[in-house]
């Protein structure tokens, strides 16, 4: 394979109101599993976002170099809009048919095998967040953009959706997830990106941010770089954000609360 990533962000800006949310960010995509971590209301979903090309940079490069195939890019946003009325399986089947997937294999890798006769409006938060997932990485793309795809899981299932998730990376298919779950993250992280008011505070393989920090695992690295950002900016707990809340999201964290509890995503559906 060329040594070209799978998608790369170069300067990538997005700004709302004038304020940037995310800030000059350059980042490169890699196969392998990738998360991106940080506290509540950093710039991730929106990084994720301009990633898969639903958002447009306000300045900066978004490219997918690596993104091929008859589906290039799969993305689980943070909310999923299923439209009510069919059943989990009528929801995939739709979607499956586009990229000639199957969706009962689609439902059983998710651990929804039971449910597919089940109407989208019927399922749990948890059960939708893992439909979801299912519909993501339908059709095997090379680009599989996760929105907290854990949130709202009970401990079985958040283990489950990581791991489908992150075994769907290989040499060629990169797996990009925003989570507050660190212990996840720790368990099935390739590499990290830590956000810190819209800028990367730390990125790359998670062995070599360890060593560089001389941290032993990811909620201490979590602590440490998102700390650098936070003394740079001067201003503990304050970001360019917080007048600026257009989904009633973005409860923050202060910078002492416990970043693997994440307030925002569990409770809305
Ligand atoms: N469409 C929008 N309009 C205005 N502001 C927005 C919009 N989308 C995001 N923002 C703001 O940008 C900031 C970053 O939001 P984003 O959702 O990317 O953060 P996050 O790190 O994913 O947060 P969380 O962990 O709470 O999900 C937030 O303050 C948010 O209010």
């Amino acid at each position: 394979m060329p040594d070209e990533p799978v998608a790369a962000l170069s300067e990538v800006t997005r700004t709302y109101g004038g304020v940037p949310v995310l800030d000059s960010v350059t980042l490169a995509v890699e196969p392998g599993v990738t998360a991106v971590i940080g506290p509540n209301g950093s710039g991730k979903s929106t990084l994720l976002r301009a990633l898969v090309g639903a958002t447009e940079p306000t300045a900066g490069e978004v490219r997918h170099p690596g993104a091929t195939g008859p589906k290039p890019i799969g993305y689980l946003p943070q909310r999923v809009p299923f439209r009510e009325g069919f059943t989990a399986r009528e929801t995939l089947a739709f979607y499956a048919r586009l990229v000639g997937d199957d969706p009962d294999a689609a439902l059983e890798r998710v651990g929804l095998g039971d449910a597919g006769d089940r109407r989208v409006e019927a399922l749990s938060g948890g059960m939708r967040r893992l439909l979801g997932i299912a519909q993501a990485v339908l059709g095997d793309p090379s680009l599989v953009a996760l929105d907290e795809p854990a949130s709202g899981l009970d401990p079985g299932m958040r283990e489950r959706a990581f791991r489908a998730a992150a075994e769907r990376a290989d040499a060629d298919t990169a797996v990009a997830i925003t989570s507050h779950a660190l212990d996840l993250v720790d368990e099935h992280a390739d590499r990290v990106v830590v956000l810190d008011r819209g800028s990367v505070s730390a990125a790359g393989p998670l062995d070599d941010l360890l060593d560089q920090r001389g941290v032993a695992d990811v909620s201490e690295l979590y602590r440490v770089a998102a700390g650098e950002t936070g003394a740079r900016a001067g201003d503990e707990g304050e970001g360019p954000d917080d007048e600026d809340e257009s989904d009633g999201e973005g409860e923050r964290d202060g910078g002492d609360a416990e970043p693997d509890v994440h307030v925002t995503g569990v409770s809305d559906r």
